[in-house]
């Protein structure tokens, strides 16, 4: 595998770098801290996502949350791409030949070790040089060594307590669990076999239990049907006798009753006979009822008759008086009547009277007021006389305080102007202006303003007496301009109230004759009212009603008369009679009637009871002819039943017996289906015992052959050999004095010292040397042989060769050596990558990538 290409995302300094090492000895130049080692680190860490720069967040380019690395690789049949990311969703990725094959860190860096052939660890320490490490594998060669032949794991793999051990116990443990296991099979076999033969003896069984029920289950349906029929026939025989011993039991009772009633019933017809006798008593009993009916009659018609004499008597006392009264009563009418007539004109009198009255009463309160007003009214004129007066001399006052206020502010003018004044001349009077002339101004205005002021309070103080006298008496003219409006509606109403009292005089003059009258008339009624009332209380009595009781009075005389005669009849009828004896005699045969009547209910119900009797006596004689029929016989069906009952127990306990078998025979199929699982599952886990036997002999014999002295040996010596080949193959094409170079491998001790190597060289004279007599440029020379002669040996696909600064601290001859043994080198490995800041080595290149950081981002550019 070669590397073809890497692409930098975000990773340490490369925000975005993308690197294709065309040639064989690629070089990558550049100044320290451009970026170059950097391009090291990601190739690291896409292989075996590893790197020496603490945890993986310090590969983020500062400033990124994330970051990737892409690599590939790539062989004659192969295109690898491997593809890792820091802090990002997706997983690592491995693609061959676009096809995606593994996922996740682990995966993708086991495949990579796999198509490399090479694991990390060897890859670091040979083919992979970090800066100023070359010569080490020089001094660790016996570590490095000891890890590319891992005879330790050997070691660890045969010991006691180590895998192959483990692993033998573990078999030899299955082969004593398969032993348990065999003899578990054998056993259920043997299991299987009885209880196959269980079932074929229950099935028999229940074959003959099968045959059995199905006899007895006929012998039943056929027991069955008969038990039926004579269960129907012992229905209707029950049901027969039943009703036989009903209707002899009602038979025997209606007999006794009948015997009863008649016992009761013989005395009838003599109490019959007497009882008849009641009718003629109840007859009389009815006579005497009459005649004391008629008695009272006679008694209430006499006084009735007495009642009704008196009352005619009285009918014509009041009749005669009546007509005395009439004339009077028949003149009280007529004054009522014409009363009647006058009383609307003497209302219409009264109440204009009224009305006269409290008019002429308004009236002389309006004449009061009229008056009142009539004073104010003349005060009106004189009032605003005194208004325009007072006005004029509120205004004159006024104009006159105008002035003096004028006066004033025209003074204070002039004294304040006076200060301002420039020039020498007052511009009041002319006058030269000095100091002692402004002050007599001042002095003079002062004074004068003083008096003006007295004049303007003064003129103040009258103005507002005069405007407060004013006020009053405005407020006086306003009242008395008022009661003028008022006096005026007075006289308006006055003048109407005239014109109404005059009609009101006329009207009362017109009906004053209607009071007299009403007078008179009064008079005569009252004269007339006692008549009046004694003929309205005597109003009642008229002759038609003196007629009618007269009448009456007749026929009472003629009803009195026919009552005395039907009274006489009867006392003849009943003359010897004793009331209270007839009354004894009737209660006594009325109770006598009451047993008759029941005596005859009795008879009644004993006739009915004879009837019933023969009818029962008919249909006990046919329900006794039935009987004889149907002939039943209680012991057949007893036998009948018990036969049944015994044959179905019969069956009940067959079909248990039955259900038992089935139910072993159920269990059996389980038992046995389950025990041949387990004999198929035995034989299965059998199928592996000459396996493991197998098994337990081939680890003994592989742990015999990875013993010390077989393969152990054997790996030491073919290792040995094949780096010492390859070695010296490499070292004849370095161009050295070295003749010959021979590695001395020192296999895992007794007392545990792991395995490992030395090195023995052989100058061109045949004599031997350690590595530190080596000079530098040899050690170096050695060093990159030793990796290359490594990677060979051990088959690796890898074919690359990684050098990061390999000239630092190197003087210039042996810088200069190893440009040359790099050279060489290619023809020991088909691709070389060198980090390098020394210009002197791109001389060693056929393709040359520089670095360079620009503010803080490394930036790339190939030269070929
Ligand atoms: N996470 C990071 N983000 C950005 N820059 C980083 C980060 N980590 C390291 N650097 C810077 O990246 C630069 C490159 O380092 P690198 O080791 O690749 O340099 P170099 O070219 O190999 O230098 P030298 O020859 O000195 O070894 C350094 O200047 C370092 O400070």
């Amino acid at each position: 595998m070669r590397i073809d290409k890497i692409t930098l995302t975000n990773f340490l300094s490369h925000e975005h770098s993308e690197i294709q090492f065309l040639g064989e000895i690629n070089v990558i130049v550049g100044q320290n801290g451009a970026g170059k080692s950097s391009i090291i680190d990601g190739i690291v860490f896409s292989l075996f996502r590893t790197h020496s720069r603490g945890n993986n967040d310090n590969l983020i380019r500062k400033g990124s949350n994330k970051a990737s690395v892409t690599l590939h690789l790539s062989n004659e049949k192969d295109k690898i791409e491997i593809i890792r990311d820091i802090r990002s969703t997706t997983e690592d990725r491995l693609i061959r030949n676009q096809i995606p094959v593994a996922r996740s860190a682990t995966v993708v860096s086991n495949e990579i070790e796999k198509i490399l052939g090479i694991d990390k660890d060897i890859a670091l320490s040979t083919i992979i040089v970090r800066q100023g490490e070359l010569d080490k594998i020089l001094e660790n060669f016996q570590d490095i060594m000891g890890k590319i032949l891992k005879l330790e794991s050997i070691e660890k793999l045969i010991d006691s307590r180590g895998p192959i051990v483990e692993f033998k116990k573990n078999l030899e443990n299955k082969l004593r669990e398969l032993d348990r296991i065999e003899q578990d099979y054998n056993n259920s076999k043997k299991n299987l076999e009885e209880k196959r033969n269980r079932v074929l003896e229950l099935e028999k069984d229940r074959k003959k239990l099968e045959d059995e029920i199905k006899n007895l289950e006929n012998q039943i349906t056929e027991l069955k049907k008969q038990f039926e029929d004579y269960e129907k026939k012992r229905n209707q025989y029950l049901e027969l006798t039943t009703i036989l011993k009903v209707k002899e039991t009602k038979l025997n009772e209606l007999n006794k009753s009948i015997e009863e009633l008649r016992r009761q019933t013989e005395n009838m017809d003599k109490l019959e006979k007497e009882v008849n006798e009641l009718d003629n008593l109840k007859n009389f009993r009815l006579k005497f009822e009459k005649y004391e009916v008629l008695s009272r009659s006679y008694m209430e018609i006499s006084n009735n008759i007495l009642n009704l004499e008196k009352e005619i008597e009285e009918y014509e006392k009041a009749i005669k008086r009546k007509k005395e009264l009439e004339p009077h009563y028949l003149r009280y009418k007529e004054l009522e009547r014409k009363l009647e007539e006058l009383q609307p004109k003497y209302e219409e009198y009264l109440k204009s009277k009224l009305n006269l009255d409290s008019k002429l009463n308004l009236k002389e309160r309006l004449d009061k007021d009229a008056s009142e007003f009539s004073k104010d009214i003349d005060r009106i004129g004189n009032l605003e006389q005194i208004m325009e007066e007072k006005r004029k001399r509120q205004l004159d006052l006024r104009a006159q305080l105008g002035k003096v206020e004028s006066l004033i502010s025209e003074k204070n003018e002039i004294i304040n102007n006076l200060s301002q004044v420039k020039g020498e001349t007052c511009p009041v009077c002319g006058r030269p202006l000095d100091e002692g002339h402004k002050q007599k101004i001042v002095e003079e205005a002062k004074s004068y303003i003083s008096r003006l002021e007295l004049d303007k309070n003064e003129l103040e103080e009258e103005l507002k007496k005069i405007t407060d006298e004013l006020n009053k008496i405005e407020k006086e003219y306003r009242r008395l301009s008022n009661n003028k409006a008022n006096y005026d509606n007075i006289i308006k109403q006055l003048r109407k109230l005239n014109e109404e009292i005059e009609n009101l005089h006329n009207r009362i003059e017109a009906l004053k004759d209607i009071e007299e009258e009403i007078k008179k008339i009064n008079g005569e009624i009252k004269d007339l009212k006692q008549y009046y009332e004694e003929f309205m209380r005597l109003f009642k009595y008229d002759e038609k009603e003196l007629e009618r009781k007269k009448v009456r009075l007749d026929e009472m005389n003629k009803k009195k008369v026919e009552i005395e005669k039907e009274m006489r009849v009867l006392e003849t009828e009943l003359q010897g009679l004793d009331r209270k004896e007839l009354e004894n005699k009737i209660s006594d045969l009325e109770r006598k009637k009451k047993i008759l009547d029941e005596m005859k209910k009795k008879r009644g119900v004993l006739e009915d009871y004879i009837g019933q009797v023969e009818l029962l006596q008919e249909d006990v004689k046919k329900l006794k002819e039935k009987l004889n029929i149907i002939q039943f016989d209680e012991n057949k069906y007893n036998e009948l039943k018990t036969s049944l009952d015994v044959h179905n127990a019969s069956l009940k306990e067959k079909e248990n017996r039955k259900s038992r078998v089935e139910g072993e025979l159920d269990s059996l199929g389980k038992d046995i289906e389950e025990i041949s699982n387990r004999i198929k599952n035995y034989e299965l886990q059998l199928k592996d015992k000459e396996k493991i036997i197998n098994g337990i002999n081939k680890l003994e014999k592989i742990r015999d052959a990875l013993g010390e002295r077989k393969l152990q040996s054997y790996i030491i010596m073919a290792t040995k050999q094949l780096i010492e080949n390859n070695l010296n193959d490499i070292i004849s094409k370095f161009d050295l004095s070295i003749k010959n170079v021979e590695m001395e491998i020192m296999q895992k001790t007794s007392r545990g010292k792991g395995s490992g190597g030395n090195i023995v060289i052989y100058t061109n004279n045949g004599d031997t040397l350690p590595i530190v007599s080596l000079s530098g440029g040899e050690r170096i020379a050695l060093s990159i042989a030793l990796r290359l002669a490594i990677a060979k040996a051990l088959m690796s696909n890898t074919n690359f060769f990684i050098l990061d600064e390999p000239t630092i601290h190197l003087d210039d001859q042996r810088k200069a050596y190893l440009i040359e043994i790099i050279r060489a080198a290619k023809e020991s490995v088909p691709q070389i990558l060198v980090v390098t800041h020394d210009e002197e080595v791109v001389q060693a290149a056929d393709y040359v990538i520089r670095v360079e950081k620009r503010g803080n981002k490394s930036f790339v550019r190939e030269e070929t």
